[in-house]
């Protein structure tokens, strides 16, 4: 990758609603041609409507936007920070917009999603692609994105202290045998899945495993970040080596017909009680970068509940969210892009699956579309949106 001189920083983010007004509307645009039954849309309109039709993402976002500028203006870096969302208002194209209008040419844009698949990696790719085609911005405005950074040790970091403190809790209360950490991410389709990350590496799991995604954990790029970043935090913690532990799924949608990775939270901690007589929960939000509403309602209501059912201990543990190391890790590789390649430091990667690629390889988290066409993007070798590099 080229150095470039960037002049602004684009947080992108998922987006959530502002209030009762804004759930259906926000549903509508986040499942927009992707066939999730009404069904399912009025299912999870009740969790926004329950918090009073506002999601804390959008907050969070602002609180990281800040942490992140206090922490570049720290360093000395003078790069002004910019917000915009998938799903909500600020839009990523009337922000790509103001960022224009604001004189700047070169974007390097961070996402709120560590891990590698199409939602969380391809999809903002897409939405920046599109949103320079809408605005016509194309060949004036270059967007690149910094790297998923699922095993940079600033994320990895951010889980240990309230990891520490709830395994503590647990074993104390009931013994370390009878306690289990659930690692919960988002579950994707199985398909999804198996379009994560480059084409080779997903082909050298499947070989490594002998399974297909879906079939096993591990056997996709997905699942193996996740596994390996579980495995290191377990690792990293004093009473890690007496725990058992696995990797579980949360906030499945689409048709039932459709497969998705399991085991959902749920039912892996109602066979974890019944076959293995745990009877204390660490639930750790692997997959997420703060307390949005996938956390706050799918783990500390939901999987809070079959816990409560099952009769056993809970305790969810803390996302990233504005945690310094967190922070401070974005900008050691914000400021890393800006180096220029001789004068590079070692890009940090504390598992095998890492440090992940600065550009995504060719056809990484592939989709087609429904309706048969494949979307523009941009930062990878094969993106179809790349303005002039030497500007
Ligand atoms: C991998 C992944 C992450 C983690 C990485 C990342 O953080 O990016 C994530 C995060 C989030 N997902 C979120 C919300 C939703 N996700 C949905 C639907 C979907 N997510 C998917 C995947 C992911 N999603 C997929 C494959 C679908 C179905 C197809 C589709 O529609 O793309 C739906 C539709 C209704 C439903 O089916 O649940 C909603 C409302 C919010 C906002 C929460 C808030 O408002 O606080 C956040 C941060
Ligand atoms: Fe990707």
């Amino acid at each position: 990758m080229e150095p470039k001189r960037y002049d602004a920083v684009l947080l992108a983010s998922f987006g959530g609603p502002e209030g009762q007004d804004d759930v259906i509307p926000f549903l509508r645009n986040v499942t927009r041609g992707r066939g999730i039954p009404d069904e399912r849309l009025e299912e999870v309109a009740t969790h926004y409507r329950a918090h009073g039709g506002v999601s804390p993402i959008n907050e969070q976002n602002r609180q990281l936007k800040a942490a992140l500028e206090a922490e570049l203006a720290a360093r000395g870096i003078e790069l002004p920070v910019y917000w915009g969302n998938r799903n909500w208002d600020p839009y990523v194209p009337q922000t790509l917009q103001q960022i224009h209008d604001d004189g700047h040419r070169r974007v390097l844009a961070v996402t709120t999603s560590a891990y590698s698949c199409y939602s969380s990696c391809r999809q903002y790719r897409e939405d920046f692609g599109v949103a320079l085609r809408e605005t016509g911005l194309e060949d004036e405005l270059a967007v690149d994105k910094l790297r998923q950074y699922f095993d940079h040790p600033g994320f990895v970091r951010a889980f240990l202290p309230s990891l520490a403190a709830g395994l503590r809790e647990m074993i104390a209360a009931v013994g370390a045998e009878k306690t289990h950490v659930f690692f919960a991410t988002h579950s994707i389709p199985n398909s999804d899945a198996a379009a994560a990350g480059p084409r080779p590496l997903a082909a050298q799991l499947r070989e490594q495993t002998g399974a297909e995604a879906g079939e096993a954990n591990g056997a996709d790029v997905y699942s193996a970040q996740h596994l390996a970043v579980a495995e290191l935090l377990m690792s990293m913690v004093e009473e890690g080596s007496e725990v058992d532990w696995s990797l579980v799924y949360q906030s499945r949608s689409g048709p039932p017909s459709v497969p998705w990775l399991e085991p959902d939270i749920s039912d892996a901690m109602e066979q974890r009680v019944t076959q293995d007589g745990v009877e204390a929960a660490v639930v750790v939000p692997l997959g997420f970068v703060s307390d949005h509403m996938e956390v706050i309602w799918d783990l500390d209501t939901e999987a809070k509940e079959t816990a409560e059912e099952l009769g056993i201990r809970f305790v969810r543990t803390d996302t990233p969210g504005t945690h310094r190391e967190f922070v401070s890790g974005l900008v050691d590789m914000i400021s890393e892009r800006l180096a220029q390649l001789d004068e590079r430091p070692q890009r940090a990667g504390m598992t095998q699956m890492g440090p992940w690629f600065d550009v995504c390889r060719p056809n990484c988290c592939s989709k087609v579309m429904r309706d048969g066409t494949i979307k523009p993007t941009t930062s990878a070798v094969d993106a179809d949106v790349t303005p002039p590099q030497a500007l």
